[in-house]
This record gives structure tokens, sequence and C-alpha cells, in this order.
């Protein structure tokens, strides 16, 4: 499966699980990984399926380098509705009011433009147990197979 896998992110975490994620899929699946900065509204790609992994930052908002590209599709509004993604958060439990809003604010952009999401948002949590990338990539196994059923392919 064609997969680009997106992130937002401040100060790199994001970016670090991307890239681990990219790793763990690329044997079986066409991966890119791109920082949301990088990515226009207009760029996706209807034959690609998109992981989204995002944190939040200051008090409950986007990390910066995903917010040019919020501001340009709620400027834009491209149509999405061919467009299937999934939404992984970064985020920290002592933020109790702002829990991984950044990611259910980018989820929401993209419904609001007729994305479809796949899965269920999940969201690590930094002053949790559990290691980003052991959520990370059984979240990503069970969205791409969900995806792939969708989209008519192979997993
Ligand atoms: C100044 C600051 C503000 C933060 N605000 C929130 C918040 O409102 N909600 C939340 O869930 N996490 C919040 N976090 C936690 C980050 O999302 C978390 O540390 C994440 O791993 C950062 O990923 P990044 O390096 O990719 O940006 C905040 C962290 C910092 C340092």
């Amino acid at each position: 499966m064609k997969i680009t896998i997106l992130y937002g992110t401040e100060t790199g975490n994001a970016e670090m699980l991307a890239e681990d994620i990219q790793s763990e899929l690329e044997n079986d699946h066409e991966v890119d990984c791109l920082n949301l900065s990088d990515m226009g509204a207009g760029d996706f790609d209807p034959s690609r399926f998109y992981l989204l992994v995002c944190s939040t930052y200051g008090d409950g908002e986007l990390p910066a380098s995903a917010q040019p590209f919020a501001e340009a599709v709620a400027a834009e509004k491209p149509d999405l509705s061919a467009i299937k993604f999934a939404i992984f958060g970064l985020g920290d439990s002592e933020y109790e009011e702002t829990f991984n809003f950044g990611p259910k604010t980018l989820a929401e952009l993209m419904q609001a433009q007729g994305a479809t999401q796949i899965g269920e948002r999940i969201a690590h949590d930094a002053s949790g147990p559990d290691m980003a990338e052991d959520l990370a990539f059984p979240w990503a196994e069970a969205v791409i197979s969900e995806a792939a059923e969708a989209m008519g392919e192979d997993a």
C-alpha cells in the first residue's frame, strides 16, 4: 500500500516517532514521511493512505510545524472526500484540560473537508507507562489493514 506519514511537531518527538513508524512499515509498504510544514492543502493523493502523527502544544494548540498546514486547509478548503487517514497523538495528561487537543483539532479539520478517519484516535501519554512506539506500531498495522479493505487493496 502507498502510505504517507505526516507529522506535526514542536520539539521533535512526533518526528522521531513518525520515522520509527516509517522504518517499521517500509518492508511491506511504499512509505513517505513528511513534516506537515512541507505539506500543502492541495497536495493530497487519493491513492495514498495518510497516517498523521501530531503532538499538542501551548494551551491545547497544534504544534508549530502543523499550524501553517491547518491555516491553509481552513483557508483553501480542499475537497478531501476521497482521502482516508488515521491519526495518532502525542500528549501529556499533566495537561488535564487539553490532553491531546492538537490531534483532535487536526482530525476535525480533515473531516470538515470530507476526509474519512480510519480507526480511533489513539493517544500516547508522556506521563503514562507506555513507550509511544509500543502503542503506535500495533495502531499502524490495524489501521492499515482497515484502510486496505476500505480502499480495495492488499494490506
Ligand atoms: C509547553 C508545553 C505545552 C504542552 N501542552 C500540552 C497540552 O496542552 N496537551 C497535551 O496533551 N500535551 C501537551 N504537551 C505535551 C507534548 O504534547 C508532549 O511532550 C509531546 O511528546 C511533544 O511532542 P513534539 O516534540 O513532537 O512536539 C505540552 C508540552 C509542553 C512542553
